[in-house]
């Protein structure tokens, strides 16, 4: 009895272990089966959505490709192919999906009432001043009135200077120069417009000459003031009725002009202009970035100086002399890294609708300049040396106004006398600008005399 209790016993225990393990065997089975399945699903969420990423990424490169290569008219540029490496059919690739509708003619009205002829409205007004940061000075006098500026007379005598053979090489006007008088369009009263063209930049490289040089032609109008409507978000909030209320009035033949340079350091501003007009022009003058930043620093200077505050000389302000690091913080510096600021520029403009000034080329021969703007432009060819001419007393090139038959220099805010910067600082600084000037051949293909 007891030999078969023992028996039965063996028996359970033996058949419960068996039981027991496979349980155990079944269970680890079923627990890897499911673990499985649900790595197996991880797995196929992440595929899935990294594809949804790559596509929305390729959706977002091609949309950056083709706001970057190609123009508002939807033509791939020069330029397109050779920073994109896509061959023409990628390119027309990355045209298709989102080329937008051609814009209507312009709407510009023509009523029968007459009107004087057309002078520039730069002429007879100083222009205003307008504070780009705190401790920063920001005026211009470009009237044609009776102050010092009328004192220089047209013709003066350029022996001394260093640039005679240069300033007068272009100075006999070529065959296609027009220079019949202007005549309004018959009938026609002058308006209001939206800017043709503005001048983004850069500050302190020359923007208020150009302005003013274009203001001699018959076929531009420029604002006085910087409008700044693009960077003054309680201005551009009230709509672009509000910009063009700030523009002299025209006529329908000719191109409104405003100069802001604070536009070419603004995110917003390129998106934002081109949703105003597709086929805006811009004009970008770039100077070599340490004579920018000298004349920034001159400018600043001058404003704290008349304030009574004192300003740190011009090497500590730039470069810390304890690490000899130059001071990215501060905003002028950061001013002269054309290419970051170029990059989101063309994210928006195609490079037709782009046309960029050397500032060094710009101050030796204006006239030179002026004549490729002119062609940018798509209006005559009529500036020539008897409109901008080089001045001895003044350093730099003066105005003549053929209509108002006065001459004119820009203030003495403009062509002040810089420092000398110590020789060791101004290499550092040149060094930090290399990597960035060299770009602006390798990225943009702009050849500037002064890289
Ligand atoms: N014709 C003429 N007259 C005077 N100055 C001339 C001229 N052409 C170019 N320049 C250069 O323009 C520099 C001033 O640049 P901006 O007009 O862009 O300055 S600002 O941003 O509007 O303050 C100015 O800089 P500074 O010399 O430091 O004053 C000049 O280098």
């Amino acid at each position: 009895m007891w030999k078969t209790l023992q028996e039965y016993a063996q028996k359970v225990t033996l058949e419960h272990l068996r039981i027991v393990l496979w349980t155990v065997l079944g269970s680890s089975v079923l627990v890897s089966l499911l673990t499985s399945v649900a790595m197996m699903n991880t797995t196929l969420k992440k595929i899935e959505v990294y594809n949804h990423r790559t596509e929305l990424a390729h959706q977002h490169e091609l949309e950056y490709q083709r706001k970057i290569l190609l123009g508002n008219n939807g033509k791939p540029s020069p330029m397109a192919a050779k920073v994109s490496g896509l061959t023409p059919s990628e390119l027309r690739k990355a045209e298709s999906p989102t080329k937008s509708p051609s814009k209507p003619p312009s709407s510009d009205s023509e009523t029968n009432s007459g009107g004087p002829p057309q002078t520039s409205t730069s002429f007879g007004s100083p222009a205003s001043s307008s504070i780009k940061s705190p401790g920063e000075k920001k005026t211009a006098s470009t009237g044609f009135s009776s102050s010092s500026s009328s004192s220089f007379n047209h013709g003066s005598s350029p022996p001394s200077s260093p640039w005679s053979s240069v300033i007068h090489s272009s100075s006999s006007p070529s065959s296609d120069t027009d220079s019949t008088p202007y005549k309004p369009p018959t009938g026609e009263q002058k308006e209001r417009r939206l800017p043709k063209v503005i001048i983004v930049g850069v500050s302190k490289c020359g923007t208020r000459a150009l302005l003013d040089y274009l203001a001699l032609h018959p076929n531009v109008i420029t604002a006085n003031k910087e409008i700044n409507f693009f960077t003054n978000v309680s201005m551009y909030n009230r709509g672009p009725d509000v910009y063009k209320n700030s523009m002299p009035l025209s006529y329908s033949d000719q191109l409104t002009v405003e100069k802001s340079p604070d536009y070419f350091e603004c995110e917003m501003c390129p998106e934002r202009i081109i949703a105003i007009d597709r086929n805006i022009k811009v004009l970008l003058i770039l100077c070599n970035p340490v004579d920018r930043l000298v004349s920034q620093y001159m400018q600043l200077k001058e404003k704290n100086d008349q304030n009574g505050v004192a300003m740190a000389g011009f090497e500590e302000w730039a470069v810390d002399p304890m690490t000899n690091s130059v001071r990215k913080t501060v905003a002028s510096i950061r001013t002269g890294m054309y290419d970051e600021y170029m990059t989101n520029w063309f994210r928006f403009f195609h490079q037709d609708k782009v046309h960029v000034i050397d500032g060094a080329t710009f101050i030796k021969d204006p006239v030179g300049e002026m004549r490729k703007v002119e062609t940018f432009l798509e209006i005559k060819h009529y500036l020539t040396s008897e409109d901008i001419y080089y001045n001895a007393t003044k350093g730099f090139h003066c105005m003549y106004s053929r209509i108002l038959k006065k001459s004119h220099c820009l203030g003495p805010t403009k062509g002040r006398p810089h420092i000398k910067v110590l020789p060791g600082v101004y290499q550092t600084l040149q060094t930090f600008y290399n990597p960035h000037n060299a770009r602006l051949k390798s990225y943009f293909n702009y050849q500037m005399s002064w890289v």
